[in-house]
């Protein structure tokens, strides 16, 4: 089984404005839309359409307004108490083709409350599972949560990967000598996060076809012991790093509609690459043919399979 843990999940709300952003004006919406959002959510809804078994584990209270959007995308999923409510992530869309992000910090966790959704993630995985940590983490759980948490998945026998940034990457990335995760999905800024380099940089560089950077920012984290590290690099495409070195695949020309969620789109066409047995080359297709079809769709919309072209003969060895 696929687990996803989001521990700070979100109501992505996605208004447009249908002119362009005026800061200080007064703007009417053209188009407002409401679904359910966070990293983990997005990953699992992925997989799930694909016909995999998932289950997402998040914090939230039994009458919150997430749970039901949830039910009703059939997402199979565990919520741990949570006495806040999950907060609202809006996303802006003005003209011309600008998306602005607006994230809640989310309500804080209480100790009891982070303990709980500690429990419910590790009651729930079994040996042999993947268990994917998604996302920020509420105010409340300490920045290292992720580590120990890679520990404890390990310890259960079941692989494990991380996809987050700031404080709780760098709290991952100082402890990669006793807690590597078996899998990375950082973006250009996030790898910059872990090496200290601009991440505009990495992907200016990788939009004029230079990637070496990231090629070799990418082999130096599994060098450290991640299993793999799957680097999203906007529309410059991706490179994957892993056992038998690296690859790149660009990303296939789309028109733009929303960006959010791509990249959680990608690392649910990893997982499922991995999940069918493919090998690194056509995993990364996937996952890069997953974010494409992502950022051609509205609001956080999540591909189905259908939706989605992987193009094995695009990757090429870097
Ligand atoms: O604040 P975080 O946890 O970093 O990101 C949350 C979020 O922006 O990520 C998803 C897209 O990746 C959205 O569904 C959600 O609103």
């Amino acid at each position: 089984m696929i687990i996803t843990l989001t521990a700070n999940p979100s109501l992505d709300r996605t208004v447009d404005l249908g002119a362009p952003l005026n800061p200080g004006g007064v703007h009417r919406f053209t188009a407002d839309r409401l679904q359910p959002g966070g990293k983990g959510v997005n990953v699992a809804l992925g997989v799930q359409r694909a016909g995999l078994h998932v289950l997402a584990v998040l914090p939230a209270a039994a009458a919150d307004p997430l749970l039901p959007l949830l039910a009703a995308e059939g997402l199979p999923h565990r919520a741990s108490p949570m006495a806040g409510r999950v907060r609202t992530n809006l996303t802006v869309l003005s003209s011309p083709d600008v998306t602005t992000k607006l994230n809640e910090p989310g309500a804080p966790l209480s100790a009891q409350e982070a303990s709980a959704l500690e429990t419910a993630l590790l009651d729930a995985v079994s040996a042999g599972d993947d268990v994917m940590l998604s996302g920020s983490l509420a105010p409340g759980l300490p920045a290292d949560a992720y580590v120990r948490l890679v520990r404890a998945v390990r310890e259960k026998g079941a692989w494990v990967g991380v996809d987050t940034s700031d404080a709780p990457l760098a709290a991952i990335a100082a402890a990669l000598a006793s807690a590597a995760p078996d899998f990375l999905k950082p973006n250009a800024e996030e790898l910059g996060q872990i090496l200290g380099l601009p991440g505009e940089q990495l992907e200016a560089d990788a939009e004029r076809g230079e990637l070496d950077g990231v090629r070799d920012a990418a082999l130096a984290l599994h060098a450290r012991g991640v299993g793999a590290v799957l680097v999203t690099l906007g529309g410059a495409g991706g490179v994957l790093a892993t056992d038998g070195g690296a690859w790149y695949s660009p990303s296939a020309p789309v028109e733009v509609v929303s960006t959010v969620g791509a990249g959680d789109s990608a690392t649910a066409g990893y997982l499922i690459g991995r999940a069918l047995g493919e090998d690194p080359p056509a995993r990364l297709a996937r996952a890069l043919a997953y974010g494409t079809a992502a950022v051609g769709l509205p609001g956080t919309t999540i591909p189905r399979p259908d939706q989605v072209r992987p193009d094995p003969g695009a990757v090429r060895r870097l």
